[in-house]
Protein backbone atom coordinates (compact mmCIF):
# COMPACT_ATOMS: atom_id res chain seq x y z
CA UNK A 1 0.00 0.00 0.00
CA UNK A 2 2.00 3.08 -1.36
CA UNK A 3 1.55 6.56 0.67
CA UNK A 4 -0.36 8.06 -1.51
CA UNK A 5 -2.81 5.49 -1.86
CA UNK A 6 -3.36 5.56 1.70
CA UNK A 7 -4.48 9.26 1.57
CA UNK A 8 -6.10 9.16 -1.41
CA UNK A 9 -8.53 6.59 -0.81
CA UNK A 10 -9.53 6.73 3.04
CA UNK A 11 -12.79 9.02 3.03
CA UNK A 12 -13.84 8.32 7.08
CA UNK A 13 -17.19 8.09 8.34
CA UNK A 14 -16.40 11.04 10.44
CA UNK A 15 -16.96 14.54 7.59
CA UNK A 16 -15.19 16.20 10.35
CA UNK A 17 -12.23 13.81 9.82
CA UNK A 18 -12.14 14.26 6.34
CA UNK A 19 -12.48 18.19 6.00
CA UNK A 20 -9.87 18.67 9.08
CA UNK A 21 -7.93 16.49 6.81
CA UNK A 22 -8.16 18.97 3.83
CA UNK A 23 -7.49 21.95 5.66
CA UNK A 24 -4.63 20.38 7.24
CA UNK A 25 -3.22 19.40 3.37
CA UNK A 26 -3.44 23.12 2.23
CA UNK A 27 -1.73 24.42 5.90
CA UNK A 28 -5.08 26.16 7.51
CA UNK A 29 -5.52 25.84 11.06
CA UNK A 30 -7.68 23.35 12.84
CA UNK A 31 -9.16 22.75 16.52
CA UNK A 32 -8.56 20.45 18.36
CA UNK A 33 -10.37 19.48 21.77
CA UNK A 34 -8.94 16.45 23.83
CA UNK A 35 -11.72 15.23 26.22
CA UNK A 36 -14.01 16.21 29.39
CA UNK A 37 -11.40 13.33 31.46
CA UNK A 38 -8.19 15.05 30.32
CA UNK A 39 -7.59 18.55 30.14
CA UNK A 40 -10.41 19.85 29.15
CA UNK A 41 -8.87 22.02 26.72
CA UNK A 42 -9.08 23.31 22.94
CA UNK A 43 -6.02 23.85 21.05
CA UNK A 44 -5.84 25.67 17.73
CA UNK A 45 -3.77 23.24 15.85
CA UNK A 46 -1.65 23.88 12.43
CA UNK A 47 1.09 22.18 10.59
CA UNK A 48 4.78 23.38 11.26
CA UNK A 49 5.62 23.77 7.56
CA UNK A 50 2.96 26.20 6.70
CA UNK A 51 3.19 28.65 9.88
CA UNK A 52 3.31 32.27 8.93
CA UNK A 53 3.96 35.02 11.27
CA UNK A 54 0.34 35.67 11.12
CA UNK A 55 -0.73 32.52 12.68
CA UNK A 56 1.88 32.62 15.12
CA UNK A 57 0.12 36.10 16.15
CA UNK A 58 -3.13 35.04 15.40
CA UNK A 59 -2.24 31.92 18.26
CA UNK A 60 -0.46 34.43 20.48
CA UNK A 61 -3.81 37.06 20.57
CA UNK A 62 -6.31 34.60 19.97
CA UNK A 63 -5.39 31.22 22.07
CA UNK A 64 -3.02 32.78 24.52
CA UNK A 65 -1.54 29.31 25.39
CA UNK A 66 1.64 28.00 25.12
CA UNK A 67 2.91 28.15 21.72
CA UNK A 68 4.82 24.29 21.05
CA UNK A 69 5.36 22.26 18.56
CA UNK A 70 4.60 18.38 18.68
CA UNK A 71 7.02 16.01 16.42
CA UNK A 72 6.10 12.48 15.78
CA UNK A 73 7.75 9.65 17.79
CA UNK A 74 10.32 8.23 15.06
CA UNK A 75 11.38 11.83 14.31
CA UNK A 76 11.89 12.51 17.80
CA UNK A 77 14.41 9.49 17.98
CA UNK A 78 15.98 10.15 15.25
CA UNK A 79 16.92 14.12 15.90
CA UNK A 80 17.19 12.91 19.54
CA UNK A 81 14.69 14.92 21.13
CA UNK A 82 14.91 14.25 25.08
CA UNK A 83 11.61 14.63 27.13
CA UNK A 84 12.48 17.63 29.62
CA UNK A 85 11.43 15.51 32.60
CA UNK A 86 14.47 12.87 31.81
CA UNK A 87 17.22 15.59 31.67
CA UNK A 88 15.79 17.23 34.95
CA UNK A 89 15.84 13.64 36.38
CA UNK A 90 19.50 13.18 35.20
CA UNK A 91 20.49 16.35 36.32
CA UNK A 92 18.90 15.91 39.83
CA UNK A 93 21.77 13.23 40.60
CA UNK A 94 24.42 15.84 40.66
CA UNK A 95 22.08 18.84 41.73
CA UNK A 96 20.02 18.41 45.02
CA UNK A 97 17.85 21.18 44.35
CA UNK A 98 16.33 19.97 41.14
CA UNK A 99 15.68 16.41 42.93
CA UNK A 100 12.18 18.41 44.75
CA UNK A 101 11.23 19.54 40.79
CA UNK A 102 11.44 16.13 38.89
CA UNK A 103 8.36 14.92 37.47
CA UNK A 104 7.17 12.10 39.35
CA UNK A 105 4.03 9.48 39.24
CA UNK A 106 0.77 11.38 39.78
CA UNK A 107 2.46 15.01 39.53
CA UNK A 108 -0.23 15.19 36.17
CA UNK A 109 -3.87 14.64 37.10
CA UNK A 110 -5.00 14.09 33.69
CA UNK A 111 -2.18 11.57 32.07
CA UNK A 112 1.05 10.01 33.16
CA UNK A 113 3.45 12.28 32.28
CA UNK A 114 4.15 15.65 30.35
CA UNK A 115 5.12 15.60 26.34
CA UNK A 116 7.21 18.34 27.08
CA UNK A 117 11.15 18.32 25.30
CA UNK A 118 13.36 21.22 25.13
CA UNK A 119 12.50 24.42 24.30
CA UNK A 120 14.44 26.02 21.38
CA UNK A 121 15.08 28.55 18.71
CA UNK A 122 16.45 28.60 15.37
CA UNK A 123 19.90 30.03 15.01
CA UNK A 124 19.20 32.25 12.68
CA UNK A 125 17.07 33.77 15.08
CA UNK A 126 18.35 36.97 17.14
CA UNK A 127 16.13 36.90 20.44
CA UNK A 128 13.43 34.01 18.99
CA UNK A 129 10.36 36.09 20.67
CA UNK A 130 9.23 37.91 17.85
CA UNK A 131 6.57 36.39 16.01
CA UNK A 132 8.48 36.58 12.86
CA UNK A 133 11.32 34.41 14.58
CA UNK A 134 8.96 32.30 16.30
CA UNK A 135 7.98 31.84 12.86
CA UNK A 136 11.13 30.68 11.18
CA UNK A 137 11.89 28.64 14.14
CA UNK A 138 8.75 26.71 13.80
CA UNK A 139 8.79 26.43 10.04
CA UNK A 140 12.64 25.11 10.54
CA UNK A 141 11.42 22.79 12.68
CA UNK A 142 8.80 21.05 10.41
CA UNK A 143 11.58 21.03 7.26
CA UNK A 144 14.35 19.02 9.98
CA UNK A 145 11.59 16.76 10.84
CA UNK A 146 10.69 16.04 7.19
CA UNK A 147 14.60 15.95 6.53
CA UNK A 148 14.93 13.51 8.99
CA UNK A 149 12.04 11.18 8.24
CA UNK A 150 13.14 11.39 4.69
CA UNK A 151 16.26 9.46 6.04
CA UNK A 152 18.78 12.76 5.80
CA UNK A 153 20.91 12.48 8.73
CA UNK A 154 20.17 15.73 9.94
CA UNK A 155 21.63 16.79 13.46
CA UNK A 156 19.53 18.93 15.49
CA UNK A 157 22.00 21.27 17.01
CA UNK A 158 23.82 22.80 13.52
CA UNK A 159 20.08 24.33 13.11
CA UNK A 160 18.83 24.74 16.89
CA UNK A 161 20.02 26.39 20.23
CA UNK A 162 18.49 25.45 23.21
CA UNK A 163 17.35 27.15 25.59
CA UNK A 164 14.76 29.05 23.52
CA UNK A 165 11.02 30.30 22.72
CA UNK A 166 9.38 27.31 20.89
CA UNK A 167 8.49 24.26 23.19
CA UNK A 168 9.38 21.29 20.95
CA UNK A 169 6.37 18.35 22.32
CA UNK A 170 7.37 14.75 22.13
CA UNK A 171 4.92 12.86 21.00
CA UNK A 172 5.01 9.36 22.87
CA UNK A 173 6.71 6.01 21.25
CA UNK A 174 3.20 4.43 20.50
CA UNK A 175 1.74 7.50 19.91
CA UNK A 176 -2.52 6.90 20.97
CA UNK A 177 -1.68 3.71 22.47
CA UNK A 178 -0.11 5.46 24.70
CA UNK A 179 -0.98 8.96 25.09
CA UNK A 180 -4.30 10.99 23.64
CA UNK A 181 -2.98 14.88 24.26
CA UNK A 182 -3.42 17.35 21.46
CA UNK A 183 0.91 16.20 21.26
CA UNK A 184 -0.44 12.62 19.88
CA UNK A 185 -3.87 13.90 18.46
CA UNK A 186 -2.17 16.49 16.27
CA UNK A 187 0.72 14.19 15.28
CA UNK A 188 -1.86 11.00 14.29
CA UNK A 189 -3.86 13.39 11.92
CA UNK A 190 -0.82 14.61 10.32
CA UNK A 191 0.28 11.12 9.62
CA UNK A 192 -3.32 10.53 8.34
CA UNK A 193 -3.22 13.36 5.82
CA UNK A 194 0.03 12.50 4.58
CA UNK A 195 2.10 15.63 5.83
CA UNK A 196 4.68 15.97 7.61
CA UNK A 197 4.25 15.35 11.54
CA UNK A 198 5.58 18.34 13.17
CA UNK A 199 2.33 20.31 14.44
CA UNK A 200 1.90 23.58 16.87
CA UNK A 201 -0.47 23.30 19.10
CA UNK A 202 -1.57 26.60 21.28
CA UNK A 203 -4.17 26.34 23.90
CA UNK A 204 -7.55 28.27 23.94
CA UNK A 205 -7.70 30.55 27.08
CA UNK A 206 -10.70 32.63 28.15
CA UNK A 207 -9.92 36.17 28.63
CA UNK A 208 -13.20 36.59 31.29
CA UNK A 209 -12.53 34.45 33.44
CA UNK A 210 -8.84 33.19 33.66
CA UNK A 211 -9.22 29.28 32.38
CA UNK A 212 -8.93 27.10 29.62
CA UNK A 213 -11.92 28.51 26.66
CA UNK A 214 -14.94 26.21 27.55
CA UNK A 215 -15.76 23.43 25.05
CA UNK A 216 -18.70 25.31 23.63
CA UNK A 217 -17.05 28.68 23.52
CA UNK A 218 -14.21 26.79 21.08
CA UNK A 219 -16.90 25.83 19.12
CA UNK A 220 -18.38 29.14 18.92
CA UNK A 221 -15.32 30.26 18.04
CA UNK A 222 -14.31 27.89 15.48
CA UNK A 223 -18.11 28.54 13.72
CA UNK A 224 -17.34 32.52 13.62
CA UNK A 225 -14.14 31.68 12.33
CA UNK A 226 -14.34 28.58 10.15
CA UNK A 227 -12.18 26.33 11.51
CA UNK A 228 -12.83 22.69 11.84
CA UNK A 229 -13.46 20.94 15.79
CA UNK A 230 -12.60 17.83 16.75
CA UNK A 231 -12.50 16.16 19.86
CA UNK A 232 -10.28 13.31 20.61
CA UNK A 233 -12.29 10.35 20.67
CA UNK A 234 -13.13 10.93 17.04
CA UNK A 235 -9.51 11.43 15.96
CA UNK A 236 -8.66 8.24 17.78
CA UNK A 237 -11.61 6.33 16.11
CA UNK A 238 -10.95 7.59 12.69
CA UNK A 239 -6.61 6.71 13.05
CA UNK A 240 -8.25 2.99 14.48
CA UNK A 241 -9.58 3.03 10.38
CA UNK A 242 -6.56 4.47 8.93
CA UNK A 243 -4.13 1.79 10.37
CA UNK A 244 -6.11 -0.72 9.37
CA UNK A 245 -6.85 0.30 5.66
CA UNK A 246 -6.27 -1.94 2.74
CA UNK A 247 -6.17 0.28 -0.31
C1 LIG B 1 -0.03 22.45 24.42
C2 LIG B 1 -0.47 21.52 25.47
O1 LIG B 1 -1.64 21.26 25.76
C3 LIG B 1 0.60 20.84 26.23
O2 LIG B 1 0.05 20.46 27.43
C4 LIG B 1 1.05 19.61 25.50
O3 LIG B 1 -0.05 18.94 25.01
P1 LIG B 1 -0.71 17.66 25.65
O4 LIG B 1 -0.24 17.40 27.03
O5 LIG B 1 -2.18 17.97 25.57
O6 LIG B 1 -0.31 16.54 24.69
MG1 LIG C 1 -1.34 21.01 28.38
MG1 LIG D 1 -3.03 19.82 25.65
Amino acid sequence: MSESTTYECMKYRNEGINRALEALRNGKMIQIYDSDTREGETDLVIPAKAVTYKDVKWMRKDAGGLICVAVDPVASKQLRLPLMADIVREASKTSESLGDVVEKDGDLKYDSHSSFSIWVNHRDTRTGIPDLERALTIRKIGEITEKSLSGDGVRFGNEFRTPGHVALLRAAERLLDERMGQTELSVALARMAGITPAMVVCEMLDDENGKALSKENSKEYGKEHGLVFLEGQEIVEAYLQWTGARC
